[in-house]
């Protein structure tokens, strides 16, 4: 990965464990990564849990004074008032959040998100001081046809329009290809390459060479800690976006950890 973009590690623990649950594993993964001192200057880790999780993990995180970063994993493009069960930007940010998710492949698909929603939903997160990290990829069908990476470039000019040169320096973009999420296929490393250099090369031609150069880019789909390495060797590459083994604290571990990994 390019050598002065810190890699970050966010685990998105989706729809799982509740507040208690939340507690445990964040404890365990401080434990592990305290047991191999991990630096969290080299490496960046957040998680990512349930709304109704973030509470708690702000309240051990800032007890035992942890480096582990937290974020939510949606936010409202409304600032408040009534909209039942939505929840705002300025919410979370009160509640440490330091990331929000936005425009996750299960979003788009079950709650009909579009670009526009996606856009929005980030501004509001950046407005909150937060980062977004804003998630785009291509399903099975437009892979089979060759088209990932114009279908991917199109969803970040629609998801990051609007955006200063200055604000996409500190953007988070994860591509997720929707056919490797959850399903154990996982891209190859040129896979994840191929798309994650055309959004950088993009965002290089929209917002210049100090946007391009400062925007991480994660990859995110069945990544684990046997495949971390090879996939974070792509100069383009500089983290990952973790769903199922993010609720294994060996397998998240490890991902942190992932040059310590052998390269497969
Ligand atoms: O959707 C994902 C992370 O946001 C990826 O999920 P998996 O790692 O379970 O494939």
């Amino acid at each position: 990965m390019g050598s002065t973009r810190t890699p970050l590690m966010a685990g998105n623990w989706k729809m799982n464990l509740n507040h208690q649950e939340a507690v445990v594993l964040v404890q365990k993964l401080a434990w592990t990564l305290s047991d191999k001192r991990h630096d969290y200057g080299k490496v960046e880790v957040v998680v990512l849990p349930p709304f109704t999780d973030i509470r708690s993990v702000q309240t051990l995180v800032d007890g035992d004074r942890l480096s582990i970063g937290y974020g939510a994993q949606d936010v409202s493009f409304h600032d408040s008032g009534a909209y039942t069960g939505e929840i705002s930007a300025g919410m979370l940010s009160k509640l440490g959040c330091s990331y929000v998710v936005v425009g996750h492949s299960e979003r788009r698909e079950y709650h009909a998100e579009t670009d526009e929603v996606v856009n929005a939903k980030a501004h509001k997160a950046l407005a909150a001081g937060m980062t977004p990290i804003v998630c785009v990829g291509e399903g099975l069908d437009v892979r089979k046809a060759g088209d990932q990476v114009s279908y991917t470039l199109a969803q970040v000019d629609g998801s990051l329009a609007g955006f200063t040169a200055e604000q996409v320096t500190g953007l988070v973009v994860a591509y997720e290809p929707v056919w490797a999420i959850g399903t154990g296929e996982v891209a190859t490393p040129d896979d994840a390459q191929e798309v994650c250099g055309a959004i950088r090369a993009r965002i290089r031609e929209v917002h210049g060479d100090a946007a391009a150069d400062g925007v991480r880019i994660l990859y995110g789909g069945s990544v684990k800690a046997a495949n971390v390495a090879g996939i974070m060797e792509k100069p383009d590459v500089d983290g990952c976006l973790v769903g199922g083994a993010s609720l294994q604290v060996d397998e998240f571990g490890g991902i942190c950890r992932f040059y310590d990994m052998p390269v497969l």
